[in-house]
């Protein structure tokens, strides 16, 4: 029975509204599989435009979450990287009436919640106009949140209006251990700051939501989520990992893909698998360093390619690897043959590394990015880094050989140790199951 449709029997209804970017979405939709896993009689109308549509609208899921669409009045995915700003701009601006449009045809019932992520911005105002509570769903760490909620406390140290060193300690956020600034968004300058300022915008609306959720797990970030308690006077519930762990005991009946087949011949640990993220790129010179650096290192490998993927299957014939356009992440980081994870650091990433205890090379990009990379490798201790001097400066395919050579070495002291973690680690995220979040806290 879809929502928009009249139903003589009662159910509950809950309206999906994530931010539309793959980050985003997947771990909302992830929260709304496990809702309706957990209560038989919820429904979940999951909102989306019409380009993500054509994107996950085949992927599987249960029969009572339904897919509404929203027109595309924002720029493609395919090229929001170019105009990120721009593309925050038209989701602030141009989603929220044909969003209201979609509620004034949901009467059947009329949902009882909105679950919306934090950056999308006018959620909270549409609820409140309806009397309909808003739950916010943050899908970043809350450690970066923490900094964010703080960030006038950079001020007030004098790390944010000189140019202050990246070698310089931020030590006086509550619920981030300390960190250099250069492990921190530069959120005082640049484009960061202009993308902060933004982002402000929707931190200022948090306080009137009914509660706010995170992606992560109490036990990978306690000192973070308990910072939070102090900060906002809405409840907070760490809910994760919200990753799809669920479906790794979904089977394929036998149609395995190529690249699960081609992990399945490989020794066991033997694998590093690269991945960019899923719309972020590194610059076309720095990528041909990393292609050679990782082909000179002999390392077997799978890299995700988004786009160029015809270009770096030529560029790597005839070594030890396969490249693909997309795969199940989750699934392939679970694989025995994967002993490590260049990532880029998006939080979803990061939390299916950890899950998977598989150690992460990490080689963050921007913004959250960077100090997701810091508590991989300082915090959580299951990961090495590659260390950019400057962030416009290329790193050699030397360096790049070296460092994924040394990260792949499952015999050295430092990579046992770094293994051992991973699968503490992993051990202590699997025990974190997502018993907290209750249907009724949404009331
Ligand atoms: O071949 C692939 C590649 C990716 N993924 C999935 O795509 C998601 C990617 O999410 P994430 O790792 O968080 O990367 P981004 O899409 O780059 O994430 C954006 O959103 C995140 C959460 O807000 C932020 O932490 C990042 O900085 C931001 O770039 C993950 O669930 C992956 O499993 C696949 O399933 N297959």
């Amino acid at each position: 029975m879809d929502p928009t449709e009249s139903s003589p029997n009662q159910f509950r209804h809950v309206v999906a509204m994530p931010y539309p970017g793959r980050g985003h979405i997947n771990p909302m939709m992830n929260l709304c599989k496990r809702l309706v896993r957990r209560y038989p009689d919820l429904h979940v109308t999951f909102v989306v435009t019409e380009e993500w549509l054509g994107f996950i609208g085949s992927d599987q899921k249960p029969d009572r979450i339904h897919f509404a669409t929203l027109p595309n009045l924002i720029p493609s995915e395919l090229v929001r990287a170019k105009d990120f700003i721009g593309f925050i701009d038209a989701v602030y601006t141009r989603l929220e009436e044909p969003f209201e449009r979609v509620l004034d045809r949901l009467n059947s019932p009329p949902p009882s919640a909105i679950i919306a992520d934090t950056y999308v911005i006018w959620a909270v105002r549409v609820g409140t106009k309806r009397n309909i509570p808003v739950v916010s769903l943050w899908t970043m760490s809350a450690t970066i949140l923490s900094f964010f909620l703080h960030a006038d406390l950079l001020v007030s140290h004098g790390h944010a209006l000189t140019e202050p060193s990246g070698d310089e300690t931020v030590d006086y956020v509550p619920g981030l251990s300390p960190t250099k600034l250069r492990d921190l968004p530069p959120i005082s300058e640049g484009y960061s700051h202009l993308l902060f300022k933004k982002a402000k915008l929707c931190f200022d609306e948090l306080p009137r939501a009914k509660c706010l959720l995170f992606t992560t797990a109490c036990e990978l970030e306690p000192k973070a989520i308990e910072a939070f308690t102090s900060k906002l006077d809405i409840p907070v519930y760490a809910i994760g990992p919200l990753i799809p762990f669920e479906e790794l005991c979904v089977g394929n009946e036998g149609s395995e893909p190529d690249y699960i087949r081609w992990l399945d011949e490989q020794p066991v640990g033997s694998v590093i698998y690269i991945s960019q993220g899923s719309f972020l790129s590194v610059s076309e010179a720095q990528i041909e360093e990393i292609v050679k650096g990782v082909r000179e290192s002999g390392v077997r490998f799978l890299w995700v390619a988004r786009g160029g993927e015809s270009k770096l299957k030529e560029a790597f014939e005839g070594s030890s690897g396969v490249v693909v356009s997309w795969c199940d992440q989750l699934r392939v980081l679970c694989h025995k043959s994967v002993g490590g994870f260049w990532t880029h650091c998006g939080f979803n990433s990061t939390l299916e590394g950890i899950y998977s205890g598989t150690p992460m090379l990490a080689f963050p990009l921007f913004w959250d990015q960077l100090l997701n990379a810091k508590m991989i490798v300082e915090d959580w201790r299951v990961g090495m880094r590659i260390e950019r001097k400057e962030e416009k400066l290329l790193i050699g395919r030397e360096e790049i050989k070296e460092v994924v050579k040394r990260f792949m070495d499952r015999e050295s002291e430092e990579g046992k140790e770094m293994r051992r973690r991973a699968c503490d680690l992993s051990e202590i995220s699997r025990g974190a199951v997502a018993e907290r979040v209750r249907i009724r806290d949404f009331k």
